[in-house]
């Protein structure tokens, strides 16, 4: 795919390099924060973990009784999201759900569920959804910044809230809970 804008022209391959880059930076300085060395994260995330996944919302009628994107958290370390300027997404914040301004200048940056694990809720992984708009399709691109199946996640600190899971168990967990209650149950599953 390649896109093109004001005499830009990017493939996707160059958009999911660099959005690689960025991610690999964001974890960097998050480990520093927790006392970690700045590669921590490196060799457990490497590229080929990773993936971009393009999300396409029709227009509903009905909205917003029905969501583009049903409320959950993100089962990865942190997600990079950019959206175009149609809005629908939303944060769940003090229970309440916060519309985010669409910008399509912008990058979003969600913390998911293995921040979260690792550094024993120090950084919180935020639930979201998307409403889908009545009139107007809507587009967003996600990159999901992930280890291999078989990295060990544990916390950081002493005490842990979580057990110790791998990347793999946590996704098979998350895939059984969806097929038999119907939604993620996620990282309550894992507390000790
Ligand atoms: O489309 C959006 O704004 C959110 C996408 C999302 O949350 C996801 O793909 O996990
Ligand atoms: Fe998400």
């Amino acid at each position: 795919m390649v896109t093109k804008r004001i005499g830009l022209s990017i493939t996707t391959k160059q958009v999911a390099t660099k959005i690689s880059n960025l991610a690999q930076k964001l974890a960097a300085i998050l480990a520093e924060q927790l006392g970690y060395k700045p590669d921590f994260f490196e060799r457990d995330c490497s590229a080929t973990n990773c993936y971009l996944r393009l999300n396409r919302y029709p227009a509903c009628p009905i909205s917003p009784e029905v969501f583009g994107l049903m409320p959950h958290t993100d089962s990865d370390f942190l997600t990079i999201l950019h959206q175009d300027q149609i809005g629908g997404l939303q944060l769940l914040k003090d229970g309440r759900w916060i519309s985010v301004k669409p910008n399509p200048e912008a990058l979003i940056i969600n913390i998911g569920d293995l921040f979260q694990a690792w550094s024993n809720n120090i950084y919180k992984s935020v639930e979201h959804r998307v409403v889908a708009n009545k009139n107007m399709e809507r587009f967003s691109t996600a990159y999901f910044f992930c280890p291999s199946y078989e990295t060990m996640i544990q916390s950081c600190f002493e005490n842990s809230v979580y057990r110790e899971f791998s990347f793999g168990e946590f996704r098979e967990q998350v895939q059984e809970d969806v097929k038999t209650h119907g939604y993620k149950i996620g990282l309550p599953r894992f507390i000790i």
